[in-house]
């Protein structure tokens, strides 16, 4: 591949989340999330996993510091728990949880890495979920006071904020298909759920300005480029539809101040009547700083006679798959960013998660040659870089993940760090796809 140079200050980072890497779920006062919650009720998490201990993070950020550093890691995205915070969810706040995360983000500077905090990524207070969880609208206010409380004592120093990791998988997989917590199956649920994340990530967009602080703020949706499985017009129509119910969805109330109406017709269809206050609509489409996007895969759809369409992956065997099942498809990463420059008015763009599980192999040397996962980042740096030349405002990538960890409802079977994790003694293991993101970093490019 000729050289490929991104632009001089593109940012190189990577990702994790609480409860996938930190443990310590009951330690200095920490309060039970819907995560604890639901990994401790059997038959949720593959093999009875949970993350109870994890990559034990919270005792060890140090280390895993000291390897991002000789990784070259610019900037690193990690969210913060919500209940370590407010253990009740709201009201007094818990000093020793918010001095771990003063700790770490300290420890992150004194390492020239900048840090980009995701406030929410899925695990709510299950005291909250006790009164609704974000199905009740007033756990938006108490979005706002925990977010505000961060904003008073991290805003100086950190200059990257993401308010809500995915409301989509939040709604819908953890409401509707009831796969993740709290493992409700109800589509009204999982609509109104949808709405007050959004909302709550408007109201907190609105604190954050009142604050003059330094930083940029953000959110994250998780997108996948939908392509029709043949140029039949059924087809066309229900790759339109599933665009709507998963890219549309989002992109239209936060940057048209709408929800699109072929998708809220098709859930009026399916006795799902959706509406809501015309005034919300104004707060959910606050001017946003950049647009973080975690993107992994793409989609074929054609048309079903019942369900309007049906994703069909699964029958594709023309395209390699992760160990997700997910198609490698890294054209779909190009096609998404132009489409974003184009409906989302050129906004600064981040991709906050990109990567890709595998089954690595330890060889006799304790060494891991994780190919897939390497060709994996090149070929969708590629097409990132594509989408620069050709003019969109794509500010940095962050890899997902830094370390193997726990993946939700697949447990540890699902490995995408570019550091292995030994779950017997927790060893850290930089692979070699970690040695190829330190070069990528260091030639800023491929
Ligand atoms: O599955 C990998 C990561 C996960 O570990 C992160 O916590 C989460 O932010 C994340 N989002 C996606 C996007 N798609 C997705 C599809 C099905 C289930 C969950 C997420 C992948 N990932």
């Amino acid at each position: 591949m000729p050289g490929i140079v991104f632009p001089k200050d593109f940012i190189w980072g990577c990702a994790t989340a609480s409860y996938q890497i930190e443990g310590a779920f009951d330690e200095d006062g920490k309060g039970e999330s819907i995560w604890d919650r639901f990994s401790h009720t059997p038959g949720k998490i593959l093999n009875g996993d949970n993350g109870d201990v994890a990559c034990d993070h919270y005792h060890r950020y140090k280390e895993d510091i000291a390897l991002m550093k000789e990784i070259g890691i610019q900037s690193y995205r990690y969210s913060i728990s919500w209940p370590r915070i407010f253990p009740e969810g709201k009201g007094q706040y818990n000093e020793k949880g918010l001095d771990f995360y003063k700790r770490l983000t300290y420890e992150l500077l004194k390492n020239g890495i900048k840090p980009s905090v995701t406030l929410y990524h899925w695990d709510l207070p299950q005291k909250l979920q006790d009164i609704g969880g974000w199905a009740n609208r007033d756990v938006t206010d108490y979005f706002v006071e925990y977010a505000g409380l961060l904003f008073e004592k991290l805003g100086d120093v950190v200059p990257y904020w993401i308010t809500q990791n995915e409301p989509w998988i939040v709604a819908f997989l953890g409401h509707m298909m009831g796969v993740h917590a709290p493992g409700i199956k109800d589509l009204k649920t999982a609509l109104e759920v949808f709405h007050n994340i959004l909302l709550s990530h408007g109201k907190a967009v609105g604190a954050y300005r009142q604050l003059n602080l330094p930083g940029k703020i953000g959110i994250a949706p998780n997108f996948s480029t939908k392509y029709p499985a043949s140029d039949k017009k059924e087809d066309i129509e229900a790759c339109e539809l599933a665009d709507g119910v998963l890219n549309k969805w989002f992109i239209y109330p936060v940057f048209k101040g709408t929800y699109p109406e072929d998708v809220v017709k098709f859930y009026r269809d399916r006795g799902a009547h959706f509406d809501f206050p015309p005034e919300d609509m104004k707060i959910i489409g606050a001017d946003i700083d950049f647009l973080a996007i975690n993107y992994y895969t793409s989609e074929f759809v054609k048309h079903h006679p019942v369900n309007g369409f049906v994703e069909i992956n699964n029958e594709l065997s023309q395209f390699e798959k992760t160990e997700m099942g997910w198609i490698i498809y890294p054209k779909g990463l190009y096609d998404l960013l132009l489409r974003l420059d184009n409906d989302c008015n050129k906004i600064d763009i981040i991709i906050s998660e990109n990567g890709a599980a595998f089954d690595d192999k330890i060889d006799e040397n304790g060494n891991i040659n994780d190919v897939k996962r390497m060709n994996y980042i090149k070929e969708h740096l590629i097409q990132a870089h594509k989408a620069i030349e050709e003019g969109v405002n794509l500010k940095g990538y962050y890899l997902w993940s830094l370390m193997d960890n726990f993946e939700w409802s697949f447990g540890y079977s699902k490995k995408f760090g570019i550091i292995h994790v030994n779950r017997e003694n927790l060893k850290r293991t930089i692979k070699n796809s970690g040695y190829l993101y330190r070069d990528i970093i260091k030639n800023n490019g491929l």
